[in-house]
């Protein structure tokens, strides 16, 4: 595996590479990776001859009060991590070699944001959607991963994909859990050690939804409620957003049909998790 701090010196190996018609397959991280980075960038590297990962946490896509700063690092480690799981070339550009002194241009996200994190993290879509573009213009990927944990932002790339004639295919990967259900998260590592035991009782809420719906409970506000009363009953967590929409169109809905997706966001002391179901509902 290659480590690359230049965009540039990344950019004319990988047009090479374009020219002998390898397959380039994509994976952007903010870093500290575990098994579900771990699982995109396999996946990569079994449908594609090429493996491109990039490690970035982005400025643009952090709120003012939210934790860019602490956000957890270790170049070190993920190396490993990367170069297991078959990554041929690692980018780990600076907040400087992706935007200089300020960035000219960003792409604002038009629709899907005005629900669940998009509402919360004003401004945080336009951020990824901009640094995706520029990766994007970068690697020029034929395929793209990423995890479902992230629904929203799988909704949003679609679009931004879409919009922008990128052509690429955009991958969607199924949420990697620990054991006890929780989603893997690098914010994971934030948890303490009480709040971790309570942190698996997320998915169980939503299980319990599922098992709900599976019954045939149809109203959104009872299975929202229900969620919130879980959560509520067996953690400390404050509930951020409990939220459910049609999914990928993110519109809102009273009563459940079709495929939907059951959504969260819930703040710990120094971490905020979020995890999701979708569900097709016939
Ligand atoms: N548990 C998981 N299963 C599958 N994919 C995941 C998982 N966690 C993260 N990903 C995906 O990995 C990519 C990079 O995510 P990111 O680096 O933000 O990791 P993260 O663990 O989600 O971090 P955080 O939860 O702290 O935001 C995204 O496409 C994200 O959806
Ligand atoms: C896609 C991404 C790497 C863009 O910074 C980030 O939002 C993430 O890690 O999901
Ligand atoms: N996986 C989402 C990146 C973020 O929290 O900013």
């Amino acid at each position: 595996m290659k480590t690359f701090t230049s965009a540039g010196e990344l950019q004319q190996v990988l047009r090479e590479q374009k020219s002998n018609q390898k397959s380039i397959g994509y994976v952007a991280t903010m870093g500290y990776l575990h098994e579900g980075h771990a699982t995109l960038m396999e996946k990569a590297r079994k449908e594609n001859d090429i493996v491109v990962l990039s490690i970035f946490v982005n400025p643009l896509q952090f709120g003012p009060n939210e934790d860019f700063e602490t956000y957890p690092r270790d170049l070190e480690r993920d190396e490993n991590v990367a170069a297991n799981a078959g990554v041929d070339y690692l980018f780990y550009p600076t907040v400087q070699e992706m935007y200089g002194e300020e960035p000219s241009v960003k792409v604002v996200v038009q629709s899907r944001t005005d629900c669940l994190c998009g509402r919360k993290r004003p401004g945080h879509f336009d951020g990824v959607a901009t640094v995706l573009t520029k990766f994007f213009n970068i690697i020029l990927p034929d395929r793209a991963y990423f995890g479902k944990k992230d629904a929203q932002q799988v909704a949003v790339i679609d679009g931004l994909i879409k919009d922008f004639n990128f052509p690429i295919e955009l991958v969607a990967v199924d949420t990697v859990r620990e054991e006890d259900g929780l989603a893997k998260s690098s914010r994971n590592v934030y948890l303490s050690d009480g709040e971790r035991m309570e942190a698996k009782e997320l998915y169980q809420s939503l299980l319990k939804a599922a098992e709900a719906i599976d019954s045939g409970e149809r109203n959104a506000a009872a299975v929202t409620a229900l969620v919130r009363k879980h959560i509520e009953a067996h953690t400390h967590g404050l509930i951020d957003y409990i939220e459910i929409y049609q999914y990928p169109a993110l519109k809102p809905l009273e009563t459940l049909s079709g495929n939907i997706i059951l959504a969260l966001a819930v703040k710990f002391k120094h971490a905020r998790l979020i995890d999701n179901i979708t569900i097709n509902i016939k």
